[in-house]
This record gives C-alpha cells, structure tokens and sequence, in this order.
C-alpha cells in the first residue's frame, strides 16, 4: 500500500519526499500511522529489498485497495502547509498529486552482475596425506593440500602468502600444534606474534581444541603482539622507567603537546594538520627516524619536524612515553645490551608471525635482531590487506623478505573458505584496479551465497533504518545477532546506527575504543549552547562553553561564584567576569542574550544559529581542528545538524544526546562480555574477523575512498587511494553469506556519489536514475 494517513494527514509515497521517510516509518512504531481505506493500524516498510510501502500491524489483515488519486484527503495534501506531518517540506517543493516530475522514483537495489562464472576446482577439496594433517582431520580439523604443505613443511624460513579468508589463522594455528606435537618443541622456545591481542587468545583457544593439546603446554608460548611483547622485555629489564602510569596513551594528550610547541614555534594553529603530524611523526619513529635523521620534504614536513624535536624534548622532561617508544626503546635497548640479546635469542628459536603485512621498519629490525639464531620461522601474510601504511607499515618487508631470507620458502593459498563466489569474485574485482601489489586470485569453494548488494537510502538516517530492517527480517528467519556486523570506514559514520540499535532491543556491540558521537569536541560545544539555552544554570554546559566564547577553564569558578554575588544565572554572569577584553564582552554578550532563544526553535536551526550568528564557526576555524586531515569539526557540525534535523525540539534533541551518551557507555561496557550481539565497527577492526551477514556504510566519495585520499589524489600520490581500496577489500571479505552496501544519495546533507570503487562492479549494467 502506497497511502497512509499520519494522524489526520494525509500520505502518499509517490509524492511524499524521502527525507521524510525515516519520520513516517518512526510515526509508524510509534502507532500515528493508518491504513488510508480500512483505517487499521499500519506501519511503513523501509528495508533494503522491497520498494517502501505500508503494511497492517496485524499481519493477518489483506492489503486494502488504495484510496483514489482525487479523493477528499490527496485534495487536502495539496496545499502545501509549511509543517506537514510534523516535517517541513523546502518551500519550493510542490507535493500536488498532479505533478508528475516531483515523482519520488524508489531506486532498486542493484544485485552485482558480469562476475565471472563459478567453476568448482577438484584441488580444493583435496586434503593431504601427511600423517599429522591425517590426525588433525580425525579430530575435525581438515587442512587441504596447499595448507597441509605450509603446516608440515621442514622449511627454515616459510612465507605463507595468501588471500583473504584462505585459512592464514588456520594454518598458524596448525603449525604451531605441529611444531609442538610433531617436532616435539620446547614450548618455551616458541614465539607466536598475531597482530591482536585478541587474535592471541583466540589462536590459543584453538590450539586448546587440538588433540593432545595441554593447558601448561599452552601457557609457556611466548604469545602477543609486536606491542605487548617489546613492552614485556622493557618491563623486565626496567620497570620504573616503562610504568603504564607514565604511558601517553590517547593522540588528544599529543595534540596538547604539540598545539603548545605549535604557539611557541609560531605555527599556524588553524592551518596546521595536527592528526596528520601525529601520523608523520609516528612514522618517522617507527622508520627508525630521530629528529637528527629527517630530511622534510616541504613545508608541512619542516613544521612537522620542529614539532617532532619539541615532543621528543616533552616527554624527556616530563618524564613520559607512547606506545611508539615502546618499539623504539625495545630496539635501542637490544642494540646497546648484546647479553641481553643474547639471552633472548637463545631462548626464542620458532617464530610465528601473523599479518606479517602490516609490520613497520622497527619491528622489522627488532625480528631480525631476535630470530638471528632462530631454528624455524614462519611469515603470514597478505599484501591486500595491508591498511596500516599510514602511521608506517608497509608491506614491502613481507615482499622483499627473500633478500633476507635466502631460502624463503613461499606457500600460496588461493582457496577461500570464507565466502561464496559472488563475494570472493567482487573482491577480486575491487583489489585488481590497485597498481601496487602482487598478483593473486582467490577462488571461492561454493556458489551457494547471493550476489553482494548495493542497496540506495537517501541519507545516513535512512541507511541506518533499512539495515535495522533487513537484520530484524533476518533475525525473525532464523539468524543470530552474531551473524551480523555492521562496518564503516571512521566511527564518526556509526552515528545513526547506533542511534537505531539503542532503541531497539537487539543486543549489540561497539569496538574497545568506541566514543560516542556526542562526545565529540565539537558537537560538546555546540550541545553547551543547546543546554544553556534550557537551563542557563545548568553547571554541566559551562566547561563546553566557555572556549567557544573565549574564555579559560578557570572562569568556571569566577562564574559561579558572579552568579550567587548577582543572584543571576550562570550564562548571565558571563558578561560581568573581570578582566574581559571588549571583543571577548561583545561576543558574550550576544550569545547570553541570543542563548535564551534557541530553545524555542527547531535544533537544526539553532545549530545554524550557533554556528553563523554566534561565533561557532570561527571559533572552529580559530581553534578547533580545520586542519586535520580526518576529523574536522565542520563536518562534526553538518553531522549534528543531520542528527537534529529528526527533532522537532531542542530540548527533545539534548534529551536525546544525553541519553546516546549514557547508552555508549553502557554498550561498551556490555560490549567485553556479549558474544551474541551484533557487531558494529570500523573496518580497520574487523581484520581477521567473519561474520555471515555484513553491511557496508557509506560506499560513497569522501567516506570510501576517505576525503584524505582524495586530497591526496588530486595531489599526485595514489598510495592513500590504494590503501582506501585494501580497506575496502578487507571489508568485503568479512562476509561469509551475504553482503550489502550502502550508497546514500546524500551526506552530510549534500549530494553524495557512488564510490569510485565500486561504480565498476556496475559496468555494463543499467544505473537506475538518482
Ligand atoms: N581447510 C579448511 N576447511 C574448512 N574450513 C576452513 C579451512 N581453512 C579455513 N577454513 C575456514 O575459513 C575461514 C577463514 O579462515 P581463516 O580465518 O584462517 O582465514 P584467514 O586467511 O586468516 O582470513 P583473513 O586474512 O581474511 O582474516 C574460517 O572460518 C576457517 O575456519
């Protein structure tokens, strides 16, 4: 059914415009839609695979026959009233049933086609004969001929080279069982390195399921990743200097650090990419790069420089480190203590190392120092995936490890076990437009799965509810909460989802280093000017307002204690602060006396407000993060507007924040100890991982490939684009049975294009009009 009535309103679809859509299909959950004809009860239908339309509550009531086109109530839709159903059409839109060009064209999902044709493989299904892969198989775990080979092979050196989903994890686990259990290996002599310490555990978990496996046997592996083992040996050797309590742990911190050695250099704060200098001096540390070895290139790579001097002269004085130092010192420590080296060398003679891929120089050298007497070691890895290269991993130490290693032998795994062909083919297909890597094909096992979808919402809002309906199908059929994950490039992108889930009663998950939206610097800010404006005494805002109107911390004091002395309201003892300069008194006195009036109008208006008319947009440019390559606070701002827009209030839109914010916190909590509950996550987490259902947000430009690899692009370097497409691969790889994507007409508000990854997958195939 096309037509509805919300409330007293009349709708229909064919001219209702779709960013409305996600309000009819709230109004719907809430019980204010009904059935056009027999006034029943109806909800809307927003998913991935259907056009929307209505359906009865009551599954057993038939569809009704449609109201016709001229009757009373599509008469009374033409008049286009300035609110309508609780949602303001732009004033230019007409929504006359009679004006056939504002038709509202439902694009269909597009299912990938001209993939090439699946051909079962014999190989594949071989498993080998060699005795140890023999017992495994006894014991339900079957290893085919290729992997049998890279498990049970007396190779040195082995480089087991492989696409996603092929069984890396598999046949690491394997061959540590078979180094132990056939090669009758000291334990204790094993090194096992995985790129998580999460993918530890699991890998352990694993090998506790193979036979004749004990748990003392398990417990002396020497097991973690590259991180928590440099940072065992530093902690050994000296506790004091490495304590946790002197840990820089977040890039917020470093980014204080160096916005004050930014003002002592007299660098630009608003033109400066912080995050990117971040990144850059990570990388030089993790190039084994000290401030004397940096030749910058350009002016960005000067500054940069400086910088890195001044950060490396902090932390000496403040006596401090980051997780950067930790590699760094653990390199410089074995360099300058040869007995030390020693002594480590000669206890660790098998080393296993997991996506070997994203390994940076400093580990580099710090493997080659620790394995130089080693008996066996075995390299896993996958040059597609490689999508750290941006704060100095780099896949070439895996391609060129011959050079090093003379006898490399190298395993190549081809089969997919994950994926139906339709997936594994449309992976191939994104990967093989890279220009950097090594030509490799996976092929899938079955045929089995549909083809990957890219499915069509107009907004973040709409992707968001169309997802949640597809799961809730899906869940009603059978599935578990734990065959999905839901995966986006930044966690900024996760906003609307997660909104989504909060409400429902659908138990899901968030990443350890998930924040919620609302949390954000400036969406903080512009929430303060929202809460002074409802509570002008509310203490909470005053810490996030007070920067954007120029004024210190410290006036938090000066301003409770001007509100008692004036028997005022603390927004109302801003202006009388002392020491005010006349520019500072203006700009507060004008938000005081504006900041009562937002509350009576629409949240995105006010937002607007906030930002134009009181300062907030300059104060951005002035101080916030508009040179950052990833996180702008002019996009946190077109985002919050977005997520206001659904409000008709401000004090329903603050209420709404400060219960995401109590909800993020509690998901995470919930999140370490919930195993069946829907995943949500950036891509960059969901390495290594499966799930049988995923879905892909925003596979548009500017989120997909990243606004930063653009940038870079148009200047000349390739290398982020390329990083963007593994990113992608990795994602779509993750899929076991189905895999949608998103590709939203709009973000942030504007017109939005099909990412340039995937609009091959559509050659030759019709493109619905958008
Ligand atoms: N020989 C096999 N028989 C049956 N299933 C297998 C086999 N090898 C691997 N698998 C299954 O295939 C899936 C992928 O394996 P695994 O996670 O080891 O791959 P991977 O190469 O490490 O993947 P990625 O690099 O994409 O994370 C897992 O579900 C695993 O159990």
């Amino acid at each position: 059914m096309k037509t509805a009535y919300w409330k007293n309103e009349y709708i229909a679809l064919e001219h209702w415009p779709k960013e409305a859509y996600t309000r009819v299909h709230e109004a719907g959950k809430n019980g204010e839609l009904h059935c056009s004809s027999c006034h029943q009860a109806v909800i809307f239908y927003l998913g991935i695979h259907d056009e929307p339309h209505f359906i009865h509550k009551d599954p057993t009531i038939p569809p009704c026959q449609e109201l016709p086109k001229n009757s009373h109530a599509a008469a009374q839709a033409k008049e286009e009233p300035a609110e309508y159903g609780g949602f303001r059409l732009p004033k230019s839109r007409s929504i006359s049933a009679e004006e056939e060009n504002e038709k509202n064209d439902w694009q269909s999902p597009y299912h990938i086609k001209n993939l090439q044709p699946f051909v079962l493989s014999a190989a594949n299904h071989q498993s080998s004969c060699h005795p140890f892969t023999q017992t495994l198989k006894e014991h339900g775990w079957t290893l085919d001929e290729e992997q049998s080979l890279a498990v049970t092979t007396d190779a040195r050196h082995l480089l087991v080279l492989a696409g996603a989903g092929s069984g890396k994890t598999r046949v690491l686990t394997s061959r540590t069982a078979f180094l132990l259990l056939e090669k009758r290996v000291n334990p204790k002599s094993i090194m096992l390195v995985t790129f998580t310490s999460k993918a530890a555990s699991e890998m352990k978990e694993r090998l506790t399921r193979m036979p004749g496996m004990g748990p003392s046997t398990l417990q002396q592996l020497y097991t973690g990743t590259f991180h928590a083992i440099f940072y065992r040996i530093l902690m050994h050797y000296d506790p004091d200097k490495w304590h946790s309590s002197k840990l820089i742990k977040f890039d917020g911190e470093k980014e204080y650090i160096l916005k004050i050695a930014a003002s002592e250099l007299g660098i630009d704060e608003r033109e400066f990419a912080f995050d990117a200098c971040i990144q850059q001096i990570g990388k030089w540390k993790n190039d084994l790069y000290l401030p004397s070895d940096v030749r910058p290139d350009g002016d960005f790579e000067h500054s940069a420089l400086e910088l890195y001097k001044k950060y490396e002269q902090y932390k000496e004085t403040h006596d401090k480190f980051d997780f950067d130092d930790m590699q760094t010192g653990c390199y410089t420590l074995l360099k300058s203590d040869p007995a030390l080296l020693s002594a480590y060398q000669n206890r660790f003679r098998y080393f296993l190392m997991d996506e070997f891929q994203d390994i940076n120089r400093v580990q580099y050298e710090i493997m080659r120092l620790l394995t130089d007497k080693a008996e066996h070691i075995c390299f896993v890895g996958d040059d597609d995936q490689a999508i750290y290269s941006f704060r100095g991993s780099d896949s070439s130490f895996l391609l060129n490890l011959k050079i090093d290693f003379p006898d490399l032998e190298t395993v190549y795994l081809a089969a997919n076990y994950r994926s139906g062909h339709k997936i594994v083919q449309t992976a191939n297909q994104i990967i093989a437009q890279n220009h950097v890597r090594t030509q490799k094909k996976m092929r899938a096992l079955h045929d089995q799965s549909p083809a990957p979808v890219l499915f069509y919402p107009h907004d973040e809002e709409m992707e968001s509810v169309m997802i949640m309906t597809d799961i809730m199908e899906k869940i009603r059929n059978g599935a578990s909460p734990s065959d999905f994950a839901i995966l986006y490039r930044t966690n900024v992108m996760s906003r609307a989802i997660f909104e989504r889930l909060a409400v429902s009663s659908l138990p899901f998950r968030v990443d350890a280093d998930y924040d919620s939206f609302y949390n954000r610097r400036a969406v903080k800010g512009i929430l303060a000017f929202l809460k002074a404006s409802l509570n002008p005494d509310d203490p909470s805002m005053l810490n996030d307002l007070l920067p954007p109107l120029y004024l210190r911390k410290t006036a938090v004091q000066d301003a409770k204690a001007l509100s008692i002395l004036n028997d005022c309201s603390l927004l109302e003892a801003l202006p009388h602060i002392g020491g005010l300069k006349p520019f500072q008194k203006k700009t507060i006195e004008k938000a005081v006396s504006i900041i009562g009036t937002l509350k009576n109008i629409r949240p995105d208006i006010a937002i607007e407000t906030i930002e134009k008319e009181l300062g907030f947009q300059n104060y951005l440019k002035k101080r916030g993060n508009e040179g950052n390559k990833m996180d702008k606070g002019s996009d946190e701002i077109k985002d919050v507007k977005v997520a206001a827009s659904k409000f008709n209030s401000v004090q329903a839109f603050v209420d709404h924040a400060t219960h995401m914010v109590a909800m993020s916190k509690e998901v995470k909590k919930r999140s370490k100890t919930e195993p069946f509950a829907i995943q949500l996550g950036t891509i960059h987490r969901s390495k290594g991982l499966e799930y049988k259902y995923v879905y892909l947000l925003g596979c548009v430009e500017g989120c997909m490939p990243h606004d930063y690899a653009l940038e870079a692009w148009r200047e000349g370097d390739r290398k982020p684009i390329e990083e963007e497409r593994r990113l992608l691969y990795v994602a779509v790889t993750r899929a076991c049975s189905e895999l949608y994507m998103s590709v939203s007409a709009k973000r942030r508000g504007k017109t939005a294009r099909p990412s340039r990854f995937i609009n091959n997958l559509k050659k030759g195939a019709p493109i619905a009009a958008r």
